[in-house]
């Protein structure tokens, strides 16, 4: 991979690109040789929905992906690249496509700016195959567009407004071949690039969005989901695993389309401390969340490489006083079944991250409250050496006790006698992989499918011995409630 830097106080011309991608052409050896040339230019700001908003079209691609605590945001849109695969080697694949094409690519711009450079989107379904025709088991791709928002502040206060600090970065990525057109190459990202620019004013009322009434009908009753506990409960005390994750999922059908922009915003609003994510597959289907649970990143930190990653298990409900609250809080760190449930995730990730050659080590276990419910949750940290990508960790960690269950290859067939419909993306890994390797997945939950009028929840419950049918339920319903109430 090639990068060409320029000056920082110097925004590249029309003629600079020109040149740029002229060279890119002229480099190509042969008649069949396909090239990717990635610029990199820092904007000024601009609302990242907004544009979702009003510049990508429902049939063209999309992924959107915003860290918890709303410090970075990143949005790609079209495709210059793309790979869908299936099977027990699909991450592997993942990591080859991205090495290929990495391997064929020439960046232009300032790459020490924070997310330039060609990054990858991917999105995993739970399985690795998947029934589910909307979004196949693996799929990744290098956006045709990316703009990220960085924010160097700590804790945002105005973490919805637009912060004279934050930071924006656009990627072009474009596929050079023997027809290529430099010329009409530069003209078109000039186009699009105003475009986006145009956007940043553009003043998104998204708290007036219709709230329509929704029919609802869970696909399994909730009859059903009991007695698929009580079954698991009785295979637990019989030893054949220790841990279960059971979901619902409910389908909500609406008089009007689903307004996605709406959803996301609604999400960011509710769930500050959550990634926020929408993935789309240019077909009509988008699949969004708000989810609580890290599964890895990778980052320079302090000049190391450190891999980060929580387990997350073990419930309670918001206490509606502050008192109620405080004794709920203080019950689940009490808990036996849920200190259990949680020391199980815990376990199997230190096991795993060890199988990588790692060295994790865990930080104290502490409560993460989110408006409707809280987690016992505990991050784990390891340094990373240059020979582990993320997409192998992904490999490694999913599924996680937290979604699945344990052990690993027992649970998941509980899962297919369980549950009557198809995971997908739920509860699987959603994320990005940048040009260095580094990048972050979040865990698919609290999330749901959305396609026209319709769409399809998903929410689930770790069972554990000790767990009581009658809860499990109410913790589903709880979260699935979460996302209902997000969804305009
Ligand atoms: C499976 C889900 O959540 C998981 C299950 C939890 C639990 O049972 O306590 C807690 C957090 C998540 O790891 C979900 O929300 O769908």
């Amino acid at each position: 991979m090639t990068a060409i830097q320029y000056q920082l106080d110097q925004r590249p011309t029309y003629k600079d690109l020109y040149q740029f991608l002229l060279t890119c052409k002229e480099s190509l050896s042969d008649h069949q040789e396909q090239r990717i040339a990635s610029i990199s230019l820092t904007i000024e700001s601009v609302d990242l929905l907004a544009v979702l908003n009003s510049i990508i079209k429902p049939n063209q691609r999309h992924f959107y992906f915003e860290k918890s605590g709303h410090q970075e945001a990143i949005l790609g849109f079209d495709i210059a690249l793309q790979l869908k695969t299936e099977g027990a080697r699909r991450f592997i694949k993942a990591k080859e496509f991205i090495e290929t094409a990495l391997a064929k690519t020439t960046q232009f711009g300032d790459l020490n700016a924070p997310f330039s450079g060609a990054h990858f989107f991917c999105n995993f379904s739970f399985f690795d195959t998947s029934e589910e025709e909307a979004f196949p088991a693996a799929s990744v791709f290098l956006p045709a567009w990316q703009i990220a928002r960085f924010s160097d502040l700590e804790n945002r206060s105005n973490w919805c407004l637009q912060d004279p600090n934050d930071r924006y970065t656009v990627v072009a990525n474009v596929v050079i071949d023997a027809d290529f057109d430099p010329d009409l190459a530069v003209r078109k990202l000039w186009q699009t690039l105003q475009k986006i620019q145009a956007v940043r004013y553009e003043v998104v009322n998204l708290s007036d969005a219709t709230k329509t009434f929704f029919q609802q009908k869970f696909v399994a009753p909730p009859d059903q989901f009991i007695a698929s506990v009580c079954s698991a409960l009785d295979l637990i005390q019989a030893d054949h695993f220790y841990k279960v994750v059971l979901a619902q999922a409910l389908d909500i059908f609406s008089p009007l389309p689903l307004n996605l922009v709406a959803s996301l915003s609604n999400l960011q609003k509710l769930y500050p401390n959550c990634y926020i994510f929408s993935t789309s597959n240019g077909n009509g289907s988008t699949f969004i969340g708000a989810s609580p649970e890290r599964l890895v990143r990778i980052a320079e930190v302090s000049a190391t490489r450190t891999l980060t990653t929580d387990a997350l298990a073990g419930s309670a409900p918001r206490g509606k006083t502050p008192i109620e609250d405080a004794w709920l809080a203080n019950s689940l760190l009490n808990s036996q079944k849920e200190i259990y449930e949680h020391q199980v995730v815990i376990d199997s990730i230190m096991q795993h991250l060890k199988t990588l050659g790692l060295s994790p080590r865990l930080a104290p276990a502490r409560l993460l409250q989110l408006s409707n419910i809280q987690h016992l949750q505990t991050p784990i940290r390891a340094r990373v050496l240059s020979d582990v990508h993320l997409l192998d960790a992904v490999a490694e960690l999913h599924p996680t006790p937290a979604v699945a269950g344990a052990p690993r290859t027992l649970a998941c067939e509980q899962i297919r006698r369980f549950e009557s419909f198809e995971r997908s993306l739920y509860a699987a890994p959603i994320g990005w992989v940048d040009h260095r390797g580094n990048g972050e997945f979040a865990v698919g939950i609290r999330s749901a499918l959305i396609k026209g009028c319709q769409a399809r929840l998903f929410a689930g419950a770790g069972i554990v011995a000790g767990s009581n049918p009658k809860k499990e339920l109410a913790e589903v319903q709880l979260k699935l409630q979460a996302l209902l109430n997000a969804i305009a």
